[in-house]
C-alpha cells in the first residue's frame, strides 16, 4: 500500500527560505524560530578525528583479498552497530556521474520561483518542491526548501512533478538513481554477511525496493542559532545514502550518546545511514540513528538523500536470527506500506515514527 496524499489539511504559510534570504536577509519568521533552547542548534564543537563517522573502503569488500575483505566487512557491522552511519569510498560511481547531478540539482534550485513552482508539493503530500512534513499552521518551518521525487518503481512517479529545466535533470536522476540502487544493493548484500545471514536476505525480501530522492538546499541564515535546517528525524527506509555537493559547510549532525556530533564529509565519499527498516529486522542490533541538519551564515548547502526501502507490500518484523530469551522481540509485525503511509504524514519528530512497530513492554507490578 503505497502513502496517498491526504484529505486538505491547513498549514499555514510555508515559506521559500530561499525567497526570504534573498528578498529580506535578516528577516527570520516566527515560525522559523525554534522555541527553546533545548530546540535551537548548539554549537558544534570541533570534533578530533576519532569522532568522525567511520570510512568504510567498498574496493576491499568488491575486489580485497580475504584478509581485506574480512577486516572491512568487521569495519561494515562495527559501523552500523556503533554509529548507524558511515561513510563509503571506492564505492564505484563516477565522480563525474555525482558532479552532473549535483550541478544539475543546484541549477534547478537556483531557477526563478516561477519556475520551481510548476512542482509545487501540495500540503501533506511528499512529492515535489517545498516543505514536507509540515502538518499544522503552528508547526515550527525547517530553514530548507525541498525538493522530492518518488523514482523506483515506476508507479510511485509523479510525471507532472519531475521538471523540464534544467535540461537533463531527468535523464540524470534516473542514471543517477541506477547506480545508487546498486550501491545500496551491494551495501545490503555485505551487512547482510556482516550479520552472518545469507547474502540475499535482504534483496530477496525487499522485493522491488521503493527509491526516492530528496534534494534539501539550505540558504545562508543570519541567525544560524536560532532556526534549523532539518529537524532531528530518523529514516524510514532500510538505506539512505546522502551526497553532499562539494564546499558545502559541514550541516549534518548525529546525536551520538546524547550529544549531536558534526559529520565531516570526506570528498568523493558517499554517507550512508542505517533506516528504521534495517533497526527493526535486527531487533535493534543497527540502530537508526537520530539526525539532524544545521545551517550557516555565510554558506549555503545543498544535500542529495536516496531513500531505499522494501516494497510497500511486505511484511516486516525481527529475523529470528535476533530473537532469544535474553533478546526477545522489540518489534510487532507490520505491513511497510502502513509505516510508510504513518511515517509521512507526521512531523518528524526524533525517532518518534517509529513507535508505530514497538511492541509495549509492560511494567511489572
Ligand atoms: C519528502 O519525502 C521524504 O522525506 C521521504 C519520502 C520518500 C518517498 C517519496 C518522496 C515518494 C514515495 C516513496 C517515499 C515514501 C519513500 C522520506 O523517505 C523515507 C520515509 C520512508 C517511509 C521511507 O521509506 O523513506
Ligand atoms: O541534509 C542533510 O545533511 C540531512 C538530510 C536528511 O537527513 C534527510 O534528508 O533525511
Ligand atoms: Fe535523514
Amino acid at each position: 500500500m503505497a502513502p496517498v496524499p491526504m484529505t486538505p489539511i491547513k498549514v499555514g504559510h510555508i515559506y521559500d527560505v530561499q525567497e526570504l534570504r534573498s528578498a529580506t536577509p535578516t528577516v527570520i519568521p516566527e515560525r522559523c524560530i525554534r522555541d527553546m533552547a533545548d530546540e535551537r542548534p548548539t554549537k558544534a564543537t570541533p570534533q578530533p578525528s576519532i569522532h568522525n563517522i567511520p570510512i568504510v573502503d567498498l574496493s576491499n569488500l568488491f575486489e580485497g583479498d580475504e584478509d581485506q575483505f574480512q577486516r572491512e566487512l568487521i569495519k561494515l557491522g562495527t559501523s552500523c552497530q556503533e554509529w548507524g552511519f558511515f561513510q563509503v569510498v571506492n564505492h564505484g560511481i563516477d565522480k563525474e556521474l555525482l558532479e552532473r547531478m549535483e550541478k544539475l540539482t543546484k541549477e534547478f534550485f537556483m531557477l526563478p520561483l516561477e519556475e520551481k513552482k510548476k512542482y509545487t508539493m501540495e500540503p501533506g503530500t511528499i512529492q515535489g518542491y517545498g516543505q514536507a512534513f509540515v502538518f499544522s499552521e503552528d508547526q515550527k518551518l525547517d530553514w530548507c526548501n525541498m525538493f522530492a521525487l518518488g523514482v523506483e518503481p515506476q508507479f510511485i512517479r509523479n510525471p507532472k512533478l519531475w521538471p523540464a529545466k534544467p535540461e537533463n535533470f531527468s535523464e540524470t536522476l534516473v542514471e543517477y538513481s541506477t547506480h545508487i540502487r546498486k550501491l545500496c544493493q551491494n551495501l545490503l548484500r555485505f551487512i547482510a554477511r556482516g550479520l552472518s545471514l545469507k547474502e540475499e536476505v535482504f534483496n530477496e525480501m525487499f522485493a522491488v525496493a521503493v527509491q526516492a530522492v530528496r534534494m534539501n538546499y539550505y540558504p545562508t541564515c543570519s541567525r544560524p542559532d536560532l532556526v534549523m535546517g532539518l529537524s532531528p528525524h530518523s529514516d524510514g527506509s532500510a538505506l539512505t545514502v546522502l551526497q553532499e555537493a562539494a564546499g558545502s559547510p559541514v550541516g549534518l549532525q548525529i546525536l551520538k550518546d546524547d550529544t549531536w556530533v558534526p559529520v565531516q564529509p570526506v570528498p568523493n565519499a558517499l554517507i550512508i545511514n542505517i533506516g528504521d527498516t534495517i533497526e527493526v529486522l535486527t531487533n535493534g542490533k543497527y540502530k537508526s540513528v537520530e539526525h539532524r541538519a544545521v545551517v550557516d551564515m555565510e554558506k549555503d548547502r545543498l544535500s542529495l538523500v536516496t531513500f531505499y526501502a522494501p516494497s510497500y507490500e511486505i511484511d516486516l518484523a525481527p529475523l529470528p536470527e535476533f530473537i532469544n530469551e535474553n533478546h526477545p522481540s522489540k518489534y510487532k509485525k507490520y505491513n511497510h506500506g502502513e509505516y510508510s503511509r504513518h511515517y509521512v504524514t507526521n512531523k518528524l519528530q526524533g525517532k518518534k515514527a517509529l513507535e508505530f512497530a514497538k511492541i509495549q513492554t509492560k511494567l511489572s507490578s
